[in-house]
């Protein structure tokens, strides 16, 4: 073992979080929906998918339920697993990953009950108009590259 290997932190498992791309119609998907975040404050402002951290012990898509009913009051059926780029996850910094999933309103209006300042609506046209989290560039080019009424982005 070398000092180096002495002094180096043991790598801490990555943290869970699941999100959702929520469109407004799985079959025909037109519009994705975005959260403005209020904290922390070095995220607050910035604009994510709605989700949260998995709880101990429950599964990804029971978390993601109970995520999107308790921040955003609304019941979904859930579509494709849009897979990320490591075993599916989509890395969110050093210590977090998400997996997301597809989606879309079974039950409710997504509304900013919990953790968000604003929910809104966005078209392939203006999806790049807000500050999405830097973490979440990669996944929005994703959800054009399969389809949001528009062509693919291309740069
Ligand atoms: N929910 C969500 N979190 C994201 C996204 N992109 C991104 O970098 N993150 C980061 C922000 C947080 O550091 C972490 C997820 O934590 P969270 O604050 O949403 O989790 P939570 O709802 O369970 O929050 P809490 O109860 O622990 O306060 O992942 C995203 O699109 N959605």
């Amino acid at each position: 073992m070398t000092p180096d290997e002495e002094i180096a932190p043991t790598e801490a498992a990555p943290i869970d979080v699941v999100g959702a791309v929520l469109v407004d119609s799985l079959a025909r998907p037109t519009q994705v929906l975005a959260a403005q975040r209020t904290e922390p404050p070095e995220l607050a402002g910035g604009w994510e998918l709605p989700g949260g951290k998995v709880d101990p012990g429950e599964s990804l898509v029971a978390a993601l339920h109970r995520e999107l009913r308790e921040e955003i009051g609304v019941e979904v059926r859930l579509g494709d697993l849009l897979a990320g780029p490591s075993d599916g996850w989509w890395p969110l910094g050093p210590r977090y990953r998400m997996r997301v999933w597809l989606a879309e309103v079974a039950r409710g209006i997504p509304a900013p009950i919990e953790e968000h300042a604003e929910v809104r609506w966005l078209t392939a046209e203006d999806v790049w108009s807000i500050p999405w989290l830097d973490a979440d560039r990669p996944i929005i080019e994703a959800v054009l590259a399969r389809g949001l009424g528009g062509p693919p982005r291309t740069q």
